[in-house]
C-alpha cells in the first residue's frame, strides 16, 4: 500500500457533475461509511479480542501463553488485571476498536486515511504481539484484516476523487 492508503484514484477522473449531497461528490459521506464499516467489524465474531485494550489476564489460556502451570497464582502485582509487562514491552501503540470508534464518534478523524492508520496499528500490533503464526487470535486478526481492505479501498477512493472534485469545481463567485 502506497504512503496514501489502498486505492489511490490515480488519473480516472470522476465527474462530479451532480449535486454535493450525492455520495460521489460529498467529501463527508466517508464518516458514515467508516461507522457502517466499524458497525459490522463489531457483528464479527472475530473482533471480539480487539474490542478493548489488550487484559493478558482475561484473553483464554493467558498462562499457557507464559508458560505458566495452570494452577499457580496471579502474582499480587497483576491482580489488577493490568496487562503482563510482556504486551506492554512488546507494543508500543496499544489501540483496540474501542478507541477507535470514540475517535470517529468524537469527529477527530479528519479524514479516512487516518481512520484507516488506526485500524491499520490494531492488525499490526496483532502481528507483532503473536510468537505463532497459527494462533488463534492472530487467524482471527488476519479475517478480520482481509474484510477491513476489502472495504476501506472503497471509502478512500470515493473520498479521494470527492476532494479532488471539489478542488477542481471553480467557485461560484468570480
Ligand atoms: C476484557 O477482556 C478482554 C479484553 C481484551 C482482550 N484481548 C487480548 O487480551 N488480546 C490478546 C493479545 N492480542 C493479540 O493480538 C494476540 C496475538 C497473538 C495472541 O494474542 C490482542 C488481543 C481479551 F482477550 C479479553
Amino acid at each position: 500500500l502506497d504512503s496514501d492508503g489502498p486505492g489511490t484514484s490515480s488519473g480516472r477522473r470522476v465527474k462530479c457533475r451532480g449535486r454535493r449531497q450525492s455520495l460521489k461528490c460529498n467529501p463527508d459521506a466517508w464518516k458514515k461509511q467508516c461507522k457502517e464499516l466499524l458497525s459490522l467489524i463489531y457483528e464479527r465474531e472475530d473482533s471480539e479480542p480487539f474490542r478493548q485494550p489488550a487484559d493478558l489476564l482475561s484473553y483464554p489460556g493467558y498462562q499457557e501463553q507464559e508458560g505458566e502451570s495452570s494452577e499457580s497464582v496471579v502474582p499480587e502485582r497483576q491482580q489488577d488485571s493490568s496487562l503482563s509487562e510482556d504486551y506492554q514491552d512488546v507494543i508500543d501503540t496499544p489501540v483496540d476498536f474501542s478507541t477507535v470508534k470514540e475517535t470517529l464518534e468524537a469527529g477527530n478523524y479528519g479524514s479516512p486515511l487516518e481512520f484507516y492508520k488506526d485500524v491499520r496499528q490494531i492488525f499490526n500490533n496483532s502481528k507483532a504481539y503473536t510468537s505463532n503464526k497459527k494462533s488463534r487470535i492472530y487467524s482471527m486478526m488476519l479475517r478480520l484484516s482481509a474484510l477491513f481492505e476489502s472495504r476501506i479501498k472503497n471509502i478512500i477512493s470515493e473520498y479521494k476523487s470527492a476532494i479532488q472534485s471539489q478542488k477542481r469545481r471553480r467557485p461560484r463567485y468570480r
